[in-house]
């Protein structure tokens, strides 16, 4: 008897299907964030990253052109078993010939390197408009400026990127989730907190006012607690972003990051209770330590909890388009991919390997003390057999994988300047 075979006897004295899970797993797309490749720099400025979020570390062999970023992403998916998506951030603009245009003004040709890429690996792509890294971001605001100029390069960017959403689904045949995410706020104690949020609701309205088909473009809000920078208020805060997506349920979706909360909050909680409401909701998975830090994704209790609200949620999986959004630039950065893409597959996995139907119904019937002694039962359960079993039929290496980064460091990485 394999190791597998006895993992699925186990979980089949729990009326668990581990062959169906398995399954099912390998069908739920989890979008891969082009950013981690190069520490959320991009291709159309040479700038620093500002904006309220923060990259640490230095280490060795960061992308640095579109060829490397692609080689990179292709090297760390070849690792990562599952159904990606690639989520791309518009300051990836791929320009051709010494060719620019500011971000107002960008094009569906802008991407089509993108576009090809996905469409020659059967996945499909996520986009981001770029509020941040610019010199339009005027006094640390975008589309909640007072000034008129500001937030109108930043609407025409929001606008641009429908456009381009709409593009990328057409061409890959894959809903394109569109997230709209500013950094915009203070430093210090603000004298009017409402009219920056008046100005960023006119403005994602007029953002949202450009033609798209709801099928095929899923515009998002995220919101967040503070960044660096702007400690004492951020325009787009938990309640504002959650109201404008409820006000705005036909062509907006709420976007949960779970690096975006006070530290007590956790967006495992938070699932259940928006998709009560909404037909369809969007996550961000990170892994704040302290704060919106950004470390790479683990296989860690709050990890595995979210997982397991979406799969135990009415329709969660299909009612959920989960993606990545970590950046740590201090370590080996396809690893940190295949890392975290990895323990978000292992965390999708456990949570469809847990007995969740008998353990509803002992919650239901106030069995409350079995119901606890189950819950701790299934942390000791085989779920690496079961994961070495995913991995076999994705044909990806279960461990041992480091290897392959190891080399790849050593023959391409290490020779970057
Ligand atoms: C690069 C992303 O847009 C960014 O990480 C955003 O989603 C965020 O989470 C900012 O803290
Ligand atoms: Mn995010």
């Amino acid at each position: 008897m394999t190791r597998y075979e006895s993992a699925k006897e186990i979980y089949a004295k729990l009326g668990v299907d581990t062959d169906a899970a398995i399954a099912r797993c390998k069908e739920i797309p989890v979008s891969l964030h082009c950013w981690q490749g190069d520490d959320v720099t991009g291709f159309d400025h040479d700038g620093p990253l500002t904006g309220g979020i923060q990259t640490t570390g230095n280490y060795p062999g960061k992308a640095r052109t579109p060829e490397e970023l692609l080689a990179d992403m292709d090297k760390a998916m070849s690792l990562m078993p599952g159904k990606k998506k690639i989520n791309v951030h518009a300051c990836y603009a791929i320009f051709e010939d010494g060719e620019f245009v500011d971000r107002d003004k960008l094009e569906p040709k802008h991407f089509q390197k993108w576009v090809d890429f996905a469409k020659e690996r059967g996945m499909g792509l996520d986009f981001n408009p770029t509020f941040f890294s610019h010199p339009m971001v005027k006094d640390g605001l975008t589309l909640s400026s007072p000034d008129e100029e500001v937030r109108n390069f930043w609407i025409e960017h929001g606008k641009a990127c429908i456009r381009i959403s709409q593009y990328f689904a057409e061409q890959t045949g894959v809903p394109c989730v569109m997230n709209i995410w500013t950094g915009d706020g203070f430093k210090d104690i603000p004298a009017d907190r409402m009219g920056p949020r008046v100005r960023y609701k006119e403005s994602i309205d007029a953002i949202l006012s450009e033609p798209f088909d709801t099928n095929l473009v899923k515009p998002c809000v995220e919101s967040k607690v503070f960044g660096i920078g702007v400690e004492a208020y951020t325009v787009g805060s938990a309640e504002f972003s959650l109201s404008y997506a409820a006000m705005n349920k036909d062509k907006c979706l709420p976007l949960m990051d779970n690096g975006h909360y006070h530290p007590t909050e956790v967006v495992s909680d938070k699932i259940p209770a928006l998709l009560t409401f909404f037909p369809e909701i969007a996550l961000h998975v990170t892994r704040p330590i302290r704060w919106d830090s950004d470390h790479v994704v683990l296989f860690d209790d709050e990890t595995k909890e979210i997982a397991k609200e979406i799969v135990r949620c009415e329709n969660g999986i299909d009612r959920t388009y989960i993606a990545l959004d970590y950046f740590d630039a201090s370590i080996n950065r396809i690893s940190a991919w295949v890392t975290g893409f990895r323990s978000f597959q292992k965390a999708l996995l456990d949570a469809l390997c847990q007995p969740s139907e008998m353990l509803k119904e002992l919650q239901d019937t106030n069995q409350m003390s079995k119901k606890m002694v189950v819950m701790e039962q299934c942390k000791t359960l085989p779920i690496g057999d079961v994961w070495e079993e995913y991995c076999r039929q994705c044909g990806v290496e279960a461990e041992g994988w480091f290897d392959e980064i190891q080399k790849y460091e050593d023959e391409v990485l290490s020779k970057r300047a």
